[in-house]
């Protein structure tokens, strides 16, 4: 019998803490104010920033979106997120990626005020991550969900061995650091891996983050695996899955992050919750 771990339950939790947060700096006079850029018309990402635009609404937080066309030049990016590092109501930028291919999406995260960067994508941040410096300092919101995901199902990580699939800029890499900085015994595999087999048959946790449906099942785990998945494909049928397969019949599989409902609204309760911090840190 596989357990679900879940995400909806505790990003509510969450949420409903960051609530009230925000009703506490109001109270004070201070709005939370969060940005978000979008260049282009991928479809997943419109709806991605619908969903983010809505739950900050719901927390009370002021939300407004820059959207740019498809063609934008790197200097018309470049003067959006420069207009909202001077705007003083506006507390927390995201600059929602991927970018366009004409596009130094690495320059433009860097040209964030480090200080409303709610991604935790500027080097300076992602610096202190690597270097485990003491906060308060933003991190990418998905590693940083999946750890408070891990930490209210209390998945033990200090001496775990935890396979890490991916080694994006927004997930793979930060994970690893907070992992790494949390005591786990990190691998991380990427697509020129190899012998992945004997790195996921030696593994407590795995936490895949590849974007491939199909790209595991329960015979490549170990017993009493614990597996987060990041995943947001759609299969064969257009039904939104994760990158493993597993069904009432895996055996080794312990407990598992269904795709909807696992990482993914952890991620946008992790967006709320640092879009408040950030306020709270600057006053
Ligand atoms: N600068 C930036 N920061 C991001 O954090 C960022 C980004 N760019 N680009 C795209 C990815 C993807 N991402 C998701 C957030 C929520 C869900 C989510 O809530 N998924 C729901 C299902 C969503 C649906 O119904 O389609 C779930 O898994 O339950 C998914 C994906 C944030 N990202």
């Amino acid at each position: 019998m596989v357990k679900l771990i879940d995400g909806r339950q505790v990003a509510r939790v969450l949420n409903a803490q960051t609530q009230t947060r925000v009703a506490a700096l109001r109270k004070q006079g201070i709005v939370p104010g969060l940005a978000v850029v979008l260049v282009g018309h991928d479809q997943a990402s419109e709806r991605y920033v619908r969903m983010k635009e809505k739950k900050a609404q719901s927390l009370g937080i002021y939300s407004v979106l820059k959207q740019l066309p498809a063609d934008s030049t790197q200097a018309e990016v470049l003067q959006t997120v420069t207009g909202l590092n001077q705007d003083p109501r506006i507390t927390a930028i995201l600059v929602q990626a991927p970018l366009p291919p004409q596009i130094d999406a690495t320059q433009v995260f860097g040209a964030i005020d480090p200080a409303k960067d709610v991604d935790g994508f500027h080097p300076e941040n992602v610096g202190k991550l690597y270097l485990n410096l003491p906060g308060p300092y933003p991190v990418a919101c998905t590693p940083r969900g999946i750890m408070t995901l891990l930490a209210a199902n209390q998945v033990p990580l200090q001496g775990a061995n935890v396979v890490v699939l991916g080694k994006s800029a927004i997930v793979g890499k930060p994970l690893a650091a907070l992992l790494l900085n949390a005591g786990a015994t990190v691998t991380v595999l990427h697509s020129q891996t190899k012998e992945r087999e004997a790195f996921l048959s030696a593994a407590d946790v795995v936490i895949s983050a590849v974007g491939q449906a199909h790209l595991l099942t329960d015979a490549d785990f170990q017993p009493h695996t614990t597996v987060i998945d990041v995943g947001q494909n759609l299969d064969e049928n257009g039904r939104l899955v994760g990158d493993v397969d597993y069904s009432e019949a895996s055996v080794n599989i312990e407990q598992i992050t269904p795709v909807p409902g696992g990482v993914g609204p952890m991620t946008i309760a992790t967006l709320m919750q640092q879009t408040v911090e950030m306020s709270e840190w600057s006053k």
